[in-house]
């Protein structure tokens, strides 16, 4: 189903429709990676340690300026397509709930709601209208965003998207540079205008999530691996190649409501959950520490044992804090019986868990692993990580399958 909101300042009508928009400008293609979080996630809302990596999966944003006085947004995972004339906010890098309030009566979003469609088209809105403000003119535009991360599995989605929204729009609005990537190149921007497009990116995140920490825009912006402390962003440079096995338990949850969940355990259980909170902003330095050992070359295999008691002490932590779920517990279980060790990644509730292996964990246990997770209906595959940061594409740049796919979902509109 392709649905469209043809919306009006003061009410919104739902209708189907066909696009007759004319590109007449350039299109610009963007990308940002998905993340994985090692260890700290929820604690790290609360000012502890997290350390995350990006992923090979990546968010694609196609942006072609219009002149026919509309905005067009065509989001094919969520299955969903608005056609608006726009509403321009105030150009400000901090959301006010009055602000927020309003868009949701323009977009006809209750308060509180988490549904996936709603949160994005409000992230959207949010982004245009702010990053726009200053022009004189609102512009007009068509932008088709697609990804390779499962949406709202844990994997940062709602990070990517919001980098790849706030990257395009200050692109496109001239806030920042328009680098041009050469033929079958992609090209980065310059640092201060990566922290713009992050302070933007982690806007579009206060309204999916509620209250981030800012790791996952971080990650999106910058890509590799990261410590992120309270704010502080601090590139991890001696982190060795880690064999993950990613596995999606295809539970759908929502970041917002967990985070509130842990929100209210901790306002409720100070003495109880922030001792938790303590312990697994531990558990992310010590795995800094540990994995700078293994670089450093000092007994590998004690290492990796450190590593793997790590990641059974956090997930019972994580478990107590009330983000577990029982398809993780099943995961846990289905990858011990292999002597390997998991543990949930992101908000947990469901969505996806990471499973170390060690350099030279054999073919075979890996295999067998997959296939009883897949058993269990789970996804699971071997990952890489290190993708970049935040890019901009030429079109040549792009693997065919991707190029293939957004021409197919272009002509689609
Ligand atoms: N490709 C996409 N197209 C549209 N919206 C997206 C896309 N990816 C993510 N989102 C938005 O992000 C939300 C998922 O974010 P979240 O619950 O934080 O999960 P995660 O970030 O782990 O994937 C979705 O509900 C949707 O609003
Ligand atoms: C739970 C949390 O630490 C990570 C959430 O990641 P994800 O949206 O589940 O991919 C929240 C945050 O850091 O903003
Ligand atoms: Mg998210």
């Amino acid at each position: 189903m392709t649905l469209a909101f043809d919306v009006a300042p003061d009410r919104i009508v739902d209708k189907l429709t066909n696009s007759d928009f004319t590109m007449t400008d350039k299109t610009l293609i963007v990308s940002a990676p998905g993340k994985v979080i090692l260890h700290g996630e929820h604690a790290v809302v609360h000012g502890k340690v997290a350390l995350a990596v990006s992923l090979n999966l990546r968010t694609y944003l196609q942006i072609g300026l219009c002149s026919n006085g509309r905005v067009q947004i065509n989001l094919p995972n969520i299955d969903t397509w608005i056609i608006t004339p726009g509403k321009r906010t105030t150009n400000q890098l901090t959301t006010s709930q009055e602000q927020v309030d309003k868009l949701r009566q323009f977009a006809g979003i209750p308060d509180g709601c988490v549904d996936t469609r709603s949160l994005a088209i409000l992230c959207f809105l949010y982004l245009y209208g702010a990053i726009s403000a200053s022009s004189r003119q609102l512009p007009s535009m068509e932008i088709l965003v697609w990804s390779e991360l499962p949406t709202g599995a844990g994997l940062g989605s709602s990070a990517a998207y919001s980098v790849c929204l706030a990257a395009a729009l200050l692109t496109a609005n001239e806030s920042i540079a328009c680098p041009v990537p050469e033929e079958n190149g992609t090209v980065r921007w310059a640092e201060d205008e990566l922290e713009l497009i992050n302070k933007w990116a982690f806007q579009g995140e206060k309204l999916i999530h509620g209250n981030p920490s800012g790791v996952d825009n971080a990650v999106g912006t910058w890509g590799g691996a990261l410590k992120y402390h309270a704010g502080k962003i601090m590139p991890l440079n001696r982190i060795p190649t880690l064999r993950i096995l990613l596995t999606n338990t295809k539970v759908p949850r929502s970041t917002k409501t967990l985070v509130a969940g842990v929100k209210d355990k901790l306002n409720k259980f100070p003495s109880i959950i922030g001792p938790i909170l303590n312990s697994i902003d531990a558990i992310s330095c010590e795995c800094e520490r540990t994995l700078a050992a293994i670089v450093a070359g000092d007994s590998t295999e004690e290492s990796y044992a450190v590593l793997e008691e790590l990641i059974d002490i956090n997930q019972h932590h994580l478990n107590v804090i009330g983000v577990g779920h029982s398809s993780l517990d099943r995961l846990c279980q289905a990858t011990a019986l292999h002597s390997l060790h998991s543990k949930l990644t992101g908000a947990g509730g469901g969505g996806c868990g990471i499973t170390l292996l060690r350099p030279d964990t054999s073919p075979s246990v890996v295999e067998a692993s997959k296939r009883a997770l897949n058993d269990m209906g789970y996804d699971c595959w071997e990952t890489n990580i290190g993708g970049h940061g935040v890019s901009l594409h030429s079109p040549s740049s792009l693997q065919r399958d991707v190029s293939q796919l957004l021409t197919r979902l272009t002509d689609c509109q």
